[in-house]
């Protein structure tokens, strides 16, 4: 037998489901679109159904796995969502000399302005920001001093989208703490979480590809708890793999795990890195709620997760001085806490 006949042998020989459409390629010259058959997508994030019975042990996974997951099912009414974008919209598409009315100072957390993740980066972003931290009544009233139903409107989308999506937030807070046999109580902070809630706006950029909407960070959050509607530009990093979109989901929120809740965990669930892309035709608006303990509140790796075997990565740190050392030292701030 030659070595060619024994080649052909193996084929004829292995057992192989393959049809007949796999050895005649396609007519390329005539396909319109690509058929689903031939698309290749990338591995994402886990989406999780929150009705889902398995949803804990997913959640638990998905954090160990990735840092960051979509939901559904979540609670928060799609008509609020909805309601919240064209609201951002309307903002952001306010005429720069109004915005300005109510830019942020620099001792500030709350207002309109760059990002503030923009002071670890050496070039400025394509990105505005504005940053609530409970009503936004005081600065609704300088953005329209004479039209107070503008004021009433905001305010209130703003304030119940806020509202709705903390107590996501909490709820997913609490299924990662059961995943690993916790519970709320296990925080002894846990009633007094707080959050900010912040729209981000990426304008159209003629040339996307010399600019970044946010360069690559983690959150210094405990969980930042996202809607995207339904333009990409989110990215998430993965090791070998390198950067993965986000895409957007109809009704979907998008979780990413904060460097706290790595701290927390001994750096069993992971801190997401990722970053925003900006596009040439359209303008998009995502909106989060930036959920953490008590600013004063010591954070250190829960006895839970540390033993002799595994003695705590970090050490004990309050939300409002990671967030100095963040702006000091941006992404190596977690390398700074390290035993
Ligand atoms: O707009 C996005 O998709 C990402 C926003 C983000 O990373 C943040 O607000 O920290
Ligand atoms: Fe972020």
């Amino acid at each position: 037998m030659n070595s060619n006949n024994l080649i052909t042998n193996s084929y004829k020989n292995k057992p192989s489901s393959l049809g007949h459409s796999h050895i005649v390629p396609l007519d390329f010259t005539n396909m319109v679109t690509v058929p689903d058959s031939h698309e290749w997508v990338t591995e994402s994030v886990p989406v999780i159904d929150l009705s889902d019975p398995n949803a804990k042990t997913l959640i638990g996974e998905a954090c160990e796995k990735w840092g960051a997951f979509q939901v559904m099912n979540h609670g928060v009414s799609m008509e609020l969502l909805n309601q919240a974008e064209l609201e951002a919209f309307r903002f952001f598409s306010l005429p720069a000399n109004q915005k300005l009315r109510v830019l942020r100072s620099p001792e500030s957390i709350i207002g309109y302005g760059v990002p503030r993740i923009s002071s670890y980066f050496p070039k400025l972003l394509w990105s505005e920001n504005f940053t609530m931290m409970g009503s936004p009544i005081d600065h609704a009233a300088q953005l329209w001093p004479d039209q107070p139903h503008k004021q009433t409107t905001f305010c209130d989308v703003m304030e119940e989208c806020q509202k709705e999506m903390k107590a996501l937030t909490e709820r997913v807070v609490e299924l990662m703490l059961e995943s690993l046999g916790l519970t709320m109580e296990d925080l002894k902070w846990h009633s007094r979480g707080q959050c900010l809630f912040t729209l981000n706006s990426y304008p159209m950029c003629p040339e996307p590809e010399r600019a970044m909407g946010l360069c690559p960070h983690t959150d210094t959050s405990l969980l930042t708890v996202l809607y995207q509607s339904s333009c990409t530009g989110l990215q998430v990093f993965q090791d070998v793999i390198g950067w993965i979109p986000v895409p957007p989901i109809p009704g979907a929120i998008v979780i990413n795990i904060g460097d706290l809740m790595h701290i927390l965990s001994n750096g069993r669930f992971k801190n997401i890195l990722h970053r925003a892309v900006v596009n040439k035709t359209r303008h998009r608006v995502s909106f989060a709620v930036i959920y953490g303990p008590p600013s004063d509140e010591m954070i250190s790796p829960l006895t839970k997760f540390t033993n002799d075997e595994h003695p705590p990565l970090y050490r004990p740190v309050n939300w409002k001085d990671y967030i100095y050392s963040k702006a000091l030292h941006g992404n190596k701030a977690l390398l700074h806490l390290m035993n």
